[in-house]
């Protein structure tokens, strides 16, 4: 009977730790991780949650039974649970378990990202055992190297960004979470609310880095101008670099005052940034709003030629795709019906 519980558990395990392994895709990752803690230690109630540099909390994923529920605005943590992840913050803790009444938090740094620290909190309704520990380390271990290999094949060698071949994902993504919040909404204007925006941005005259001053000059600044962005946008935003001076930011902002705002920010800073011998460096962008009912290459298509429209009228600045259709220079792609050919 023991022989049996024991063999049933250790195909639990391992059934679990096959199903983290299966993820390509950080999200599927961390789902998986949240879904199998909370398989494997029944009765816990498990989450993660990001905290900035200055101790903010910008970020939490719960694990409920009908999926994730992720807060960036609203987050709702028990005084105590602050109280308690705040020291852990401060004090740079790997791990930590506080005992309260008769349950116990458990706290483990999962991972670091920018300026940002991702937590992983597991909740037991009762004191925490060394068996426990041992099962939360143990999946631990597996998800940071599974987690570590899968940034190493998204991740830009040179500037650390998220590379090409993980956009076409992540802009699937922000599309389904635009038509989750549309649909739960009742206002019509939710999706104006709650946008992304497509940003392509290109360095000017970047070749004249390189001839100048050599090609690994030119890589410097790349590293550079990738840690500016990093700073420059939020933990919702998502970077890319798509390749020699092109990068892709897919940014989070209520509607298009707020996008201009963030990105003539962040044009000013490179504006303003000294790259060591250079005295100025600018960048030109072009910006569509992410409608999920167009198709993404479309929407490539859109900002790549409002970045033309910037590069060819004077660089150093945004130009939005929508401006250009309204003043005639660009117009919206439309398929009449029957003009698709399927084969
Ligand atoms: N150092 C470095 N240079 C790169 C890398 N990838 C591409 N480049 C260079 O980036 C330069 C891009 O040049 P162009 O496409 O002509 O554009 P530009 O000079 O930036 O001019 P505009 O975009 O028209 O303002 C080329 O010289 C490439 O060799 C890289 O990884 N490192």
């Amino acid at each position: 009977m023991v022989q049996a519980t024991t063999t049933q558990n250790t195909h639990n395990i391992l059934e679990h730790i096959s199903g983290l392994t299966a993820q390509k895709d950080f999200e599927l990752l961390n789902f998986s991780l949240l879904k199998s803690l909370s398989a494997l230690l029944t009765k816990t109630r498990v989450q993660t949650l990001a905290v900035t540099q200055d101790c903010r909390f910008v970020k939490q994923v719960k694990y409920t039974s009908d999926g994730l529920d992720i807060n960036s605005n609203d987050i709702d943590l028990d005084e105590r649970v602050t109280k308690a992840i705040t020291k852990v913050h401060q004090a740079e803790l790997d791990n930590y378990i506080e005992r309260i009444g008769h349950q116990s938090l458990a706290i483990y740094v999962l991972t670091q990202e920018r300026t940002v620290t991702y937590y992983l909190l597991v909740a037991f309704p009762r004191a925490i055992t060394q068996a426990d520990s041992y099962l939360i380390a143990g999946v631990l271990e597996i998800y940071r190297n599974f987690s570590s290999l899968l940034a190493h094949s998204q991740t830009d060698e040179l500037t650390g960004l998220s590379n090409r071949k993980t956009f076409e994902s992540a802009i699937y993504r922000v599309c389904e979470l635009i038509r989750e919040h549309v649909s739960e909404s009742e206002d019509a204007t939710a999706q104006e609310n709650d946008g992304y925006w497509l940003c392509a941005i290109d360095i000017d005259h970047f070749k004249s880095v390189n001839d100048q001053f050599g090609h690994l000059f030119g890589d410097e600044v790349l590293v550079r101008f990738a840690q500016i962005m990093r700073t420059e946008f939020k933990i919702d935003d998502l970077l890319f670099r798509f390749g020699g001076e092109e990068f892709i930011a897919l940014v989070k902002a209520q509607d298009r005052q707020a996008v201009e705002v963030i990105l003539e920010r962040f044009r000013q800073t490179i504006e303003d940034t000294q790259f060591s011998k250079i005295d100025r460096l600018t960048i030109s962008l072009g910006v569509v709003a992410v409608d999920p009912n167009v198709f993404h290459m479309t929407l490539m298509d859109y900002a790549d030629q409002a970045l033309y429209y910037s590069k060819e009228n004077g660089r150093n600045r945004m130009t939005f795709f929508d401006d250009l259709v309204a003043q005639g220079h660009a117009r919206l792609e439309t398929f009449e019906e029957g003009e698709i050919d399927l084969f």
